[in-house]
């Protein structure tokens, strides 16, 4: 499968933050979550790819080409939905569409208002007396109207009902049967992406800690738990994060750690979901060690 999206060895550097050796790929026919704290770095790693800011160094690469002086023609590909209002808020959102739409050689009309009816969004309506949710509805209705090969999002989901958010998890699995097609966006709603997601991405203080296969990545990590009588063996193993609680301890390791203990006492042994692997790698000792 073809490569639609990659970053190669990315850097930028702000004056309190920097964007660290980023690199990953997203092949055609898949969905990648891209997932961090906040201030993460995830809206930056974005803007980069959208050529919205330079990088110091690297190269970010889409459809395997570089971006030129004119990404006219790479832009018409990619449907960008950003995190802030980029909408004329003082026009009617019918009237932002008769603006939009000329910009796109494919724009599709027939699309764009089966979108509009089935998220119910107001047409008649100016911008600025949408709620954020209906706001967003509306980017995602643009973004989805112009046959883009590429969908990148900066957080779609939030300000969305979770009624809403299942809604736009079908459409954008309706949109990636599509096998020419792939999706990218970032989220804090880790429970969407253990529903859609193909690939993670987890960036961390400006670096990959790890893009993997969402099946992968079960089987990198375990939470180990027991009693206090049982903390010694695991604090002398090799543990990524660590914590004491009422009832004994909790550990977070390596899964091929884990299997070795195991073999010898008997803990309880969990697999952690998505969440809880964020969690425990923003309150690793280890948060430099990529995965
Ligand atoms: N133009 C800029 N100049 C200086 N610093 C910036 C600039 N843009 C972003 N930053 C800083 O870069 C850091 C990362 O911000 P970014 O918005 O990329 O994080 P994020 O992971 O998207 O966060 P969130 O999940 O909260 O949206 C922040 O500390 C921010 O202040």
């Amino acid at each position: 499968m073809e490569t639609i999206l990659e970053l190669r060895h990315v850097t930028k550097a702000f004056k309190d933050f920097a964007l660290k050796d980023i690199s990953f790929s997203l092949k055609k026919g898949f969905i990648m979550g891209f997932i961090g704290p906040n201030g993460a770095g995830k809206s930056t790693t974005i803007r980069c790819l959208m050529d919205l800011v330079h990088p110091d160094s690297g190269e970010v690469l889409l459809f395997g080409q570089k971006f030129t002086g004119d990404n006219k023609a790479l832009k018409q590909k990619i449907g960008f939905v950003y995190d802030q209002d980029v909408f004329f808020q003082e026009l009617t959102a019918e009237k932002n569409k008769q603006i939009i739409a000329p910009f796109y050689e494919q724009w599709d009309d027939t699309i764009f208002y089966r979108y509009i009816n089935e998220f119910q969004v107001p047409l008649n309506k100016k911008m600025k007396t949408l709620s954020k949710g209906t706001k967003m509805k509306f980017a995602l209705a643009v973004a989805l109207s112009h046959h883009a090969e590429l969908i990148i999002m900066d957080e779609p989901t939030s300000g969305l009902d979770p009624v809403f958010r299942r809604e736009l998890l079908d459409v954008l699995f309706d949109v990636i049967q599509d096998e020419n097609k792939a999706i990218f966006f970032s989220t804090h709603i880790t429970t969407d992406l253990e529903k859609i997601a193909d690939y993670i991405t987890f960036l961390l203080d400006g670096k990959i800690l790890f893009s993997k296969e969402r099946e992968e990545l079960s089987e990198l990590f375990r939470i180990v738990k027991g009693p206090k009588s049982l903390s010694t063996t695991i604090k002398q193993a090799d543990t990524i994060a660590y914590k004491e609680t009422s009832l004994g301890f909790e550990a977070f390791m390596p899964a091929d750690v884990t299997e070795k203990l195991a073999k010898k006492t008997a803990f309880h042994i969990e697999r952690p979901n998505l969440e809880e692997i964020m969690y425990y790698l923003v309150k690793s000792k280890k948060r430099e060690t990529a995965y």
